[in-house]
């Protein structure tokens, strides 16, 4: 029978789960592809390391010894960062080779030249395991949604964060201690700040915002912002109230306007997130002919991310095409949002502020509150002056609660007196 040559480049959590997959499942990949996938060779940056493979595959730190390989088909990547993830799959590319990536941080950045390349070269960019693990999150939108326009996508896109903030709300562990498990689970990344300060969902948002929209905002408009700073006590309080604090990834077009955000958010149990758990990610994609899909699964996790590498594997090697691609185009509702600077977000948040001189809560409209451990906890309905007030005062601590906020027109200049007074501005 007939060979398919790969290679691996990284053999962390991803690398062995991919190498593990290709084994575990060689009867129906053959079954599938009518021959036998076999890895030839695997990159690595530590060459002292003793690594548990088939006494035929190369091992090396020298990524020219892997292009060498004779007829090598396809390269999967799975190392960390920008560099050399993407000089090295160019080189693949211009081999000849398909390439299979799960590298977020390199494909949010380079994704289009490479895709571009690809398409000269008549191969295969698959990027499946960039966004969401095991989710099927991409070929969902390239090939099952070509013709709906999307309006928005909504969705978790972070597991580590998502694990840390269930543990701490169910199991009241600390954040430190789950975040350590998260990493002993292989959910983490390398550098797990890039999973707690929001960093590795922004970059699948604009993974998934490219492949919907055809473009993405400028990343610096984008509010970016992790889970380091949510305490075990506003869990605990959210949670008396009916919400869950969720790591919520979320971007819409409005006309010729991007407006997205990566942040926690409160939901309730109306939310359609709200019961997404532990690892899961979930994405919601709003559409114009199939209205609100919905796609959950496993966010991180060796086995999860190899399937969706190793699916990836399937796709280009039966049908030989690459991932159709939404080009930029004009979006229904024509006009410029450029002269609606001051608009502004109206609706419920929860703010916390000191609860010294806390003067009680007349004229403003405040739906609970909860005073703890010198903190006030207000939930609020705002209005466009409150809602100047919260986004002039960064240190006040405020959470949006997910679709109970809505653009307004801000019409008044002055500030809400009542709420500085209340959170002791
Ligand atoms: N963990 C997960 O659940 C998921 C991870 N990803 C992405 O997959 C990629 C790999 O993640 P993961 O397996 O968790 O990471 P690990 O840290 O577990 O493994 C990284 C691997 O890459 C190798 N490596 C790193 N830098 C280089 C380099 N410059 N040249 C050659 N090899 C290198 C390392 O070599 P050595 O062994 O010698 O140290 C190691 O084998 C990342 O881009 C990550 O964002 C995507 C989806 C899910
Ligand atoms: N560190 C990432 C891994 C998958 O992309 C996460 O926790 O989601």
């Amino acid at each position: 029978m007939a060979l398919i040559k790969a290679a691996l480049l990284g053999f962390g959590t991803v690398g062995q789960g991919v190498y593990e997959a290709l084994k575990t499942h060689r009867e129906q990949l053959k079954a599938v592809l009518g021959e036998e996938v076999v890895i030839e060779g695997i990159l690595v940056k530590d060459g002292s390391k003793q690594r548990d493979v088939d006494e035929h595959v190369l091992v090396t730190t020298d990524f020219e010894e892997i292009l060498q390989i004779e007829g090598l088909q396809i390269v999967f990547e799975a190392i960390v960062g920008e560099e050399p993830g993407f000089t090295y799959l160019s080189k693949a590319l211009e081999k000849g080779c398909h390439v299979i990536t799960a590298n977020k941080v390199m494909f949010a950045r380079h994704g289009r030249t490479l895709l571009d390349k690809a398409e000269k070269l008549e191969r295969f960019v698959g990027f499946e395991a960039t966004t969401a693990g095991g989710t099927p999150i991409i070929r969902s939108i390239a090939q099952l949604l070509q013709v709906n326009e999307i309006h928005s996508v909504e969705a978790i896109l972070n597991g580590t964060s998502n694990y840390i903030l269930t543990n701490m709300r169910e199991k009241g562990l600390p954040f430190q201690d789950v975040l350590k498990r998260a990493q002993e689970l292989g959910y983490a990344e390398a550098d797990p700040a890039s999973d707690i300060e929001g960093h590795d969902a922004f970059f699948k948002l604009m993974i998934l915002s490219e492949l919907s929209f055809g473009e993405t905002p400028e990343w610096k408009d984008v509010e970016r912002k992790g889970i380091t700073d949510v305490t075990s006590e506003q869990i605990a309080v959210f949670k008396d109230w009916g919400f869950k604090v969720k790591h919520l990834a979320r971007i819409r077009r409005d006309r010729d306007q991007f407006i997205s955000s990566v942040k926690p958010v409160l939901v309730d149990a109306a939310h359609p997130l709200y019961g997404v758990e532990d690892v899961q990610n979930a994405i919601m994609v709003e559409t114009s002919l199939a209205g609100k899909v919905t796609v959950q699964g496993a966010g991180a996790g060796k086995l999860p991310t190899a399937s969706a590498m190793v699916e990836d594997l399937t796709y280009v090697l039966q049908s030989n095409s690459t991932f159709a691609r939404k080009k930029k185009i004009a979006p229904f509702a024509a006009g410029s949002l450029a002269e609606e600077a001051d608009r502004t977000l109206v609706g419920e948040y929860a703010v916390i502020g000191s609860s010294v001189g806390f003067h009680g809560t007349d004229g403003v409209d405040i739906l609970k509150q909860e005073v703890k451990d010198d903190l006030v906890y207000l939930l609020i309905k705002c209005q466009a002056s409150t809602a100047e007030l919260l986004e002039e005062n960064p240190d006040l601590v405020v959470y949006e609660v997910a679709g109970k906020v809505k653009e307004a027109w801000v019409q008044s200049e002055k500030k809400d007196l009542l709420l500085q007074k209340v959170i002791n501005l």
